[in-house]
C-alpha cells in the first residue's frame, strides 16, 4: 500500500512532506526532530491543531486510529492506566482477552494485577495484545523497544514477527535505531529534516548505505549494540 503524500504544514513551512510504501513492513528511521514522531501524529490524527495535513494513499482501508490503525507507544511502563486492572484495560469479554494473552504468550494470572506489578516485557505484551484488539490493518509501532533491556527487546521484536505472520497486519515502525529495526522489517526509508533521503530493501541499505546520514545512523545504531551485548 502506498502513501504517495504525507505533508504537515505549519506556519507556511512543510515540516514533513513524504511518501511511502508499506508491502509488509516498513521502517522510517532519523534522527531526533527528523519528522518521526509528527509522522505518527499525522496518521493517528493527532497533529497539534496549528498544524495542517495532507494525506494521499491507496490503502484499501481507511485510516481509523483504534480500528484499522493501532498504536504501540515507547514506554510500556507509562502506557498503561497504573490503577485500574489489566483485564479492565481491555474493551472485548473476556473470553476473546485470554485469546490476546495467548497470543502474545502472557500467563491468565496476570489480568488481575495491576501495571506496576508487572515487567517491562511482561507490561509491551500487554499494550502489544490491547493494539491487536481492534484487529488491524496497520499497526504504528513508536521505538516499542527503547524503554526495554536488550535481551527483552529481542524477545519482543521475535513476538511482533511471528504476531504479523499470524495476523497479518501491516507494520510502519519508526525509530532511530536502525539495528532493531532491521530485525523486524523488510523495507526502510531514512527521513532527515522532514523528507524521505534514501529507501528501499532493508539489507540493500544497511549492507550499501549511499547517503553520508543514512552510514552515520548505521554506525551509531550499530556500535550501540555492539557496546550493548
Ligand atoms: N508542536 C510543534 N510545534 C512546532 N514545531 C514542532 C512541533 N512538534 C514538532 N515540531 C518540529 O517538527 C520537527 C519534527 O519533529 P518530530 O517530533 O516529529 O521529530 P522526531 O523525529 O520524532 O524526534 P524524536 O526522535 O526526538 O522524537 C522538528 O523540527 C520539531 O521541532
Amino acid at each position: 500500500m502506498k502513501m504517495s503524500k504525507l505533508k504537515i504544514i505549519y506556519k507556511n513551512k512543510a515540516l514533513v512532506d513524504i511518501s511511502f510504501d508499506i508491502s509488509s513492513s516498513l521502517a522510517l528511521i532519523g534522527q531526533s526532530g527528523s519528522g518521526k514522531s509528527l509522522t505518527i501524529k499525522a496518521l493517528l490524527g493527532m497533529l497539534p491543531k496549528e498544524m495542517t495535513v495532507e494525506l494521499e494513499d491507496n490503502f484499501d482501508f481507511e485510516l481509523i486510529a483504534g480500528k484499522t490503525l493501532s498504536f504501540v507507544p515507547q514506554n510500556p511502563f507509562t502506557a498503561l492506566s497504573p490503577l485500574t486492572k489489566i483485564k479492565k484495560q481491555f474493551f472485548s469479554e473476556p473470553k476473546r482477552v485470554r485469546e490476546l494473552f495467548d497470543e502474545v504468550g502472557l500467563h491468565y494470572d496476570l489480568l488481575e494485577r495491576f501495571a506496576p506489578e508487572l515487567s517491562g516485557g511482561q507490561l509491551q505484551r500487554v499494550v502489544i495484545a490491547i493494539a491487536l484488539e481492534s484487529k488491524p490493518k496497520l499497526l504504528l509501532l513508536d521505538e516499542p523497544t527503547t524503554a526495554l533491556d536488550p535481551q527483552t527487546k529481542e524477545v519482543i521484536l521475535q513476538l511482533l514477527k511471528k504476531l504479523q505472520h499470524k495476523e497479518q497486519f501491516q507494520m510502519l515502525f519508526v525509530t532511530h535505531d536502525i539495528a532493531s529495526a532491521k530485525a523486524l522489517c523488510e523495507d526502510v526509508a531514512i527521513i532527515k529534516n522532514g523528507r524521505i533521503v534514501e529507501s528501499g530493501k532493508m539489507r540493500d541499505i544497511t549492507d550499501n548505505p549511499k547517503e553520508e546520514y543514512t552510514k552515520i545512523l548505521i554506525e551509531a545504531s550499530f556500535a550501540n549494540r555492539k557496546f550493548r551485548t
